[in-house]
């Protein structure tokens, strides 16, 4: 190990980090203006799946950019629109009402001049790809009571859905309903409550023919929606990948009271090919006169409880108690549905009205299955995706239909269902509308968000709207008062169904099944245009960017109790940071409620927010500090260490100055896995905190760092930096370091190795978080931090000034000579996310510009190269760095122990 006894003495001096020592709240200001990724605009082409051409549109006649061209978000002008632009689309069915709708983002500021020369640099042009802006923002899916339709007046009538919503920067809010203006509804209910729309809301309804919308609104979730679709057999949800080329054709099975059998071709191609006339209704229908049910729900409620076999005729009924083995059939097949009820002397008060019930959903459920595999079959189509009103995502019902599917079809043919199928006719209508520019979205640009009701009213029916903040935090409140009246779906025993012909009862009792409309969750499609796939991931349709794998439930287990253990401390952080007032503290509380909320939904029920990794419980956790307006929980902290690792940083590049090539590149990849180690997110390293001073912290990371590292692959990475035999390989041209933690992980780890890249004649670019999220440092702090270490460095000056990294990051230097044409650019991107994890199929455009050109990847931090990325496979040239700061992980992952060392390097795939 190379000798850094200067460097650490002179860290020595800086004070320990405390605890209570968080009350700062300077950056906020700064840290409030961080919002998602942008809204740049996107591509679209000009075709579009709508039948009608009804009004209103986008008029994008005259249209031209306010102000800056080469702004980030330039606001649009349209002089010659005037229609309100509908941000909202229904459903009204008979007994619910679905409904659909858009709110944009909020404008964000953005740092103009760094970014005009930041997409100098990485060639980014404007506007290329789409003749017209999209806007982003979010898709909002809510449902309420059909005999409620006050309510969801109400409801549209205070978020002013009806004039396009109430916009932040107030657009369209303040103006009159235009007499003409238009809502797209489909379903009975857009005849029936016509008149009451326009007289509540002053707007009409137009009428979207049902089938269309349904199929528009099927294409638009399975092209658009990683995680939309899923087989459920055996109690066992598992999503399927859709590859947005080969989706058609298909079978849309829509089950409503008759059902429809709709064969799919593309966009706006579809002919109902068959149907059946025993459906949803029947189910009811019959349901209601032989149990004297109330309700749909009630009926399907009472299913969960029967027993079949009291009232099905079974193989071994017939048989003597025996299998029909010759022909696969064993004994508890049914033979034939409600067969039993013939040869007993029994009226039908006789039989138990659970048992109907189930004996009944049984027999229907496994014949539209049937049916529905027969027309696939007549059609050559192996996948059939189910929807509709009847399916709900109750799980006996999925489970009947596929195991008839999978029987029927010999394996081949696979039954799905849709987590957002309530919702396909409302967004079909939504997509109805002319030139909102969604209709050719792709998957990732929409980002699946989860607000803090999502695990308490689950696929519920919502009331009315909660309002600020403050009307969120009593909710928490009343929520958790009220939490045991909140039934969680109880998970679901395989039923066990086998036999050729029919199925077995189930090996459990009903209690133990689900009856879940609450099962699956639909949260808000946060819709950011801007996000790109990583261009350099070596196959991005095989790309899974967890490494841990939460279908083990022991696993799950395990990190959900990590995550509740470190709730409090992080509450204690997020309330310091907001200057520790009795507010921040009400905030803090409803925090620690909604996220634990979260993990008890989850624990539950881990695939009711779609697949779920560990990647998206980390950020779950970030975006729940974000609904409860903590915007930078950890950023005393950042600055503390920040300040602290700047001041040392000039030892140890004089330092690293002094050795060899070869013990220098070896010393700087040891100085990025030992500073690695200021992590406040792991248990292991907050503890390390509070015993003592950062300086005992990093030599004891230090004293770990003797090779060979758990993981060690440097033997080859320094090979391909500084050859072998005396020939001396090509430097990289663009290096791309993805930075991890503030203080010491990037002011000592990464900045002096992307300056030992940047001497070797390599670009370096410094990608970062959008967002905070932990002690992350982000991508608007980085700037500022370059631009004091510029001060110490011109190596790194050169470089920044040259990467357009110090023309407002305020440095002060006396001697600077502006003469940057001979240096090689140190930039930094954004990363688009904001989160402790990363994953590569949605990151911002400039970090997939900067990737074009880049030859070396740098992953550092165990969010991001271990957690997630650990197995990625890339294009170029691969680093992977990380300390692994927790044991459970160091064992699995790399058959070793705590503050292990990953060092893996991959060359180009
Ligand atoms: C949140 C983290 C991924 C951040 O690690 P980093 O990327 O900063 O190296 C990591 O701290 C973590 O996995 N923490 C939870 C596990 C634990 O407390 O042991
Ligand atoms: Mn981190």
């Amino acid at each position: 190990m190379a000798d850094l006894t200067t460097f650490t003495s002179v860290f020595d001096n800086n004070d320990t980090i405390k605890e209570e020592e968080q009350q700062h709240t300077q950056g906020r200001e700064a840290a409030a203006n961080i919002l998602l990724v942008d809204m740049a605009p996107a591509a679209s082409s000009a075709t579009s799946i709508h039948r009608s051409s009804s009004r209103p549109q986008l008029d994008l006649s005259g249209a031209a950019i306010q102000g800056n061209i080469e702004e980030r978000d330039p606001t649009i002008l349209l002089p010659n629109q005037s229609d309100d632009i509908s941000h909202l689309a229904l459903d009204i069915g008979g007994s619910l009402i679905k409904l659909v709708y858009f709110s944009r983002h909020e404008d964000r500021p953005t740092d103009d001049k760094r970014k005009k020369s930041l997409k100098e640099r990485l060639g980014v042009s404007n506007g290329t790809r789409r003749s017209y802006p999209i806007l982003g923002g979010r898709l909002h899916f809510v449902k309420f009571e059909t005999r409620k339709v006050n309510e969801c007046l109400d409801f549209i009538y205070s978020k002013q859905l009806h004039r396009g919503g109430i916009d932040p920067r107030g657009w369209s809010s303040e103006t009159q309903v235009n007499e003409n203006a238009i809502i797209k509804a489909t379903g009975g209910g857009a005849y029936k409550f016509a008149d009451m729309f326009k007289e509540r809301l002053g707007v009409s309804i137009e009428k979207e023919d049902e089938m269309d919308c349904l199929v528009a609104g099927a294409n638009f979730l399975l092209k658009a929606i990683r995680h939309e679709a899923f087989t459920h057999m055996e109690g066992q949800k598992k999503f399927v990948q859709i590859d947005q080329n080969d989706l058609f054709p298909y079978l849309l099975v829509n089950v409503g009271s008759g059902v429809s059998m709709i064969k799919v071709d593309g966009d706006g191609k579809f002919e109902r090919v068959s149907g059946t006339n025993v459906g949803g209704g029947t189910y009811w229908g019959l349901g209601r006169l032989l149990t004297k049910c109330k309700s749909f729900d009630e009926l399907l409620e009472l299913s969960q409880r029967g027993d079949n076999k009291e009232v099905d005729m079974l193989v071994g009924d017939i048989y003597g108690g025996m299998d029909y083995a010759k022909i696969g059939l064993s004994a508890s097949t049914i033979a034939s549905s409600f067969g039993k009820t013939i040869s007993e002397n029994k009226e039908l008060e006789d039989y138990r009205p659970e048992d109907i019930s189930l004996s009944l959903l049984r027999m229907i459920s496994y014949n539209i299955g049937q049916i529905a595999y027969l027309n696939a079959l007549r059609f050559g189509l192996k996948r059939i995706f189910f929807g509709g009103f009847f399916i709900r995502g109750h799980a006996y019902t999925m489970d009947t239909i596929s195991f008839a599917v999978h029987f029927w079809s010999k394996g081949d043919a696979k039954a799905m269902f849709l987590r957002h199928e309530g919702f396909l006719g409302a967004l079909g209508a939504f997509m109805s509308y002319e030139k909102h520019g969604l209709d050719d979205l792709m998957a990732h640009q929409f980002v699946e968000r989860f607000p803090m009701g999502a695990p308490c009213v689950g696929g519920k029916i919502h009331g009315p709207p909660l309002g600020d903040l403050s009307d969120k935090i009593s909710w928490m409140e009343k929520f958790v008062q009220k939490g045991t009246e909140i039934i969680a779906p109880v998970p679901m025993a395989p039923p066990g169904t086998t036999g050729l012909g029919g199925f077995e009862r189930p090996s459990s009792k009903g209690e133990t099944l689900r009856s879940d409309d609450a099962a699956l969750n639909v949260g808000v499609l946060h819709l950011i245009p801007t996000l790109e796939v990583f261009p350099l991931l070596a196959d991005p349709k095989t790309y899974e960017p967890n490494t841990i794998d939460l279908s083990d439930h022991s696993e799950l287990e395990y990190w959900f109790t990590v995550l509740s253990e470190h709730l409090p401390d992080l509450v204690d952080k997020a309330v310091a940071s907001e200057g520790g007032t009795d507010d921040a503290r009400r905030r803090g509380d409803a925090f620690a409620r909604a996220f634990s909320a979260h993990l008890a939904r989850l624990m539950e029920e881990p695939a009711a927010y779609g697949k779920l990794g560990l990647a998206n419980l980390l950020e779950l956790r970030e975006e729940c500090l974000r609904e409860f307006q903590f915007l930078d929980a950890y950023r005393t902290i950042k600055q503390r260490e920040n300040e602290a690792s700047l001041a040392v940083l000039p030892d140890l590049l004089m330092e690293l100055d002094s050795m060899s090539e070869e013990s220098r590149l070896l010393t700087l990849i040891e100085g990025v896995l030992a500073a690695n180690i200021f992590d406040w997110g792991s248990r292991a390293c907050v503890e390390l905190y509070h015993k003592g001073t950062i300086i005992e912290i990093y030599r004891m990371s230090r004293k770990k760092m003797q090779r060979p590292w758990r993981v060690d692959y440097f033997d080859a990475f320094r090979e391909r930096m500084l050859g072998s035999g005396g020939n001396k390989p090509v430097p990289h041209k663009r290096a791309l370091l993805f930075v991890d933690n503030s203080g010491a992980d990037v002011i000592l780890g990464m900045l002096p190795l992307a300056r030992e890249l940047l001497r070797r004649g390599t670009e370096v670019v410094l990608v970062a978080n959008s967002l905070p999220a932990l002690n992350d440092v982000t991508a608007i702090e980085l700037p500022e931090i370059v631009a004091e270490a510029a001060k110490h460095c011109d190596v790194l000056r050169k470089a920044a000034e040259a990467g357009g990294l110090l023309m407002d990051a305020m440095i002060n230097i006396q001697d600077a000579s502006r003469d940057d044409s001979s240096s090689v650019p140190l930039m930094v991107v954004e990363n688009g996310c904001g989160s402790p994890c990363i994953d590569l199929r949605q990151v911002s455009s400039e970090l997939a510009a900067a990737a074009k050109d880049a030859d070396l990847i740098i992953l550092e931090g165990m969010g991001r190269a271990l957690h997630t990325n650990y197995n990625a496979r890339f294009r170029c040239d691969t680093l992977k760095l990380a300390m692994v700061k927790n044991q459970r992980l160091a064992e699995k992952l790399v058959k070793g122990n705590i503050y292990d060392c990953v060092c893996r390097y991959e060359p180009a795939s």
